[in-house]
């Protein structure tokens, strides 16, 4: 396999993928980009000294091809690639709800084939992405797209009937992170604090908890009640929390995102 990696469809999470491989050692004229609009493609080289080229060229010059599409633009990409591919090629796909076996029944028999669920703090090296084989790829393909990922963050292998939970979990989940952190600073306003200073709040508490859930070892659960004093004041939070069901709200949500995922498999769902 040649070091040449191409990224095709290189909006937000192509870019995040690319500036993380390059912070992670991969030399920029080893990296292929294709995007719709010249613009892009330009803002592209100029960030990151890539060189944008077509689909057609970046099959022909590169081993690894990474589509980072759309869902619903994937159909058409594959039918763009399908004549060019030849047997040396790695597809690996980054678009929600996809399986494998989409790429598998419009490519040539025998096609590798690697699934890829990342998250967008892939752009301060924090991703989570979860990795899953096609058909036909090997543990030489697995290893090659954990090298890949491995360079904006944690890499885990999951079972492609996992892929659409995991797309619900880790895929959306900094955005409900970040919505949690919108609603915060929204209390903090009513509660009289300047914007700026309850967004510092919030966001320090976040890093502290979340550096705390990775490091300490500690159950979750744990770490809430050594918060949760007696007749404190976080337990008056927490009651309220239960009252408006916030956690049956999250569980419903995950299971709708997870659904949405799997509406997406056929890659023309609007
Ligand atoms: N945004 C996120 O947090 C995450 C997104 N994803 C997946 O990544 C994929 C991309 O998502 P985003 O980066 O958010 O979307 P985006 O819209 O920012 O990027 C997609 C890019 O592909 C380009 N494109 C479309 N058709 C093309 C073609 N035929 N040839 C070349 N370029 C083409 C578009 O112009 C656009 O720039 C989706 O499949 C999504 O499911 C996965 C994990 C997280
Ligand atoms: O919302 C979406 O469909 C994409 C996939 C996971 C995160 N963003």
């Amino acid at each position: 396999m040649t070091q040449k990696v191409a990224v095709l469809g290189t909006g937000k999470i192509g870019e995040a993928l690319l500036s993380g491989m390059i912070r992670g050692g991969w030399t920029p004229e080893d990296l292929l980009v294709t995007t719709r609009r010249p613009e892009r493609a330009e803002e592209l080289r100029a960030r990151h000294g890539v060189t944008p080229v077509s689909n057609a060229e970046a099959v022909k010059a590169a081993d690894t091809l990474i589509l980072t599409v759309k869902p619903q633009d994937m159909g058409h990409l594959v039918d763009e690639l399908a004549p060019h591919l030849a047997a040396h090629h790695l597809i690996i796909s980054g678009a929600a709800g996809i399986p494998t076996s989409f790429f598998e029944d419009r490519l040539a028999a025998g096609t590798p084939v690697v699934r890829v669920m990342t998250n967008t703090p892939a752009l301060v090296d924090e991703a989570m992405s979860v990795i899953s084989a096609g058909s036909h790829a090997t543990a030489a393909h697995l290893a090659h797209a954990e090298a890949i990922f491995g360079a904006v963050g944690k890499t885990l292998r999951v079972p492609e009937s996992q892929q659409d939970a995991c797309t619900a979990l880790s895929g959306s989940g900094p955005a409900y992170f970040f919505y949690l952190v919108e609603a915060m600073t929204d209390a903090g306003i009513l509660l009289g604090l300047p914007r700026d200073k309850a967004h510092d709040l919030i966001v320090q508490s976040a890093i502290g908890a979340a550096t705390m859930l990775r490091d300490s070892g500690e159950h979750p659960v744990r770490l809430r009640e050594n918060v949760t004093s007696p007749a404190g004041t976080t337990i008056n939070a927490i009651r309220e929390l239960e009252n408006h069901g916030v956690r049956a709200a999250l569980i419903a949500a995950l299971e709708a995102a997870r659904d949405r995922s799997r509406e997406l498999a056929s890659g023309t769902k609007d």
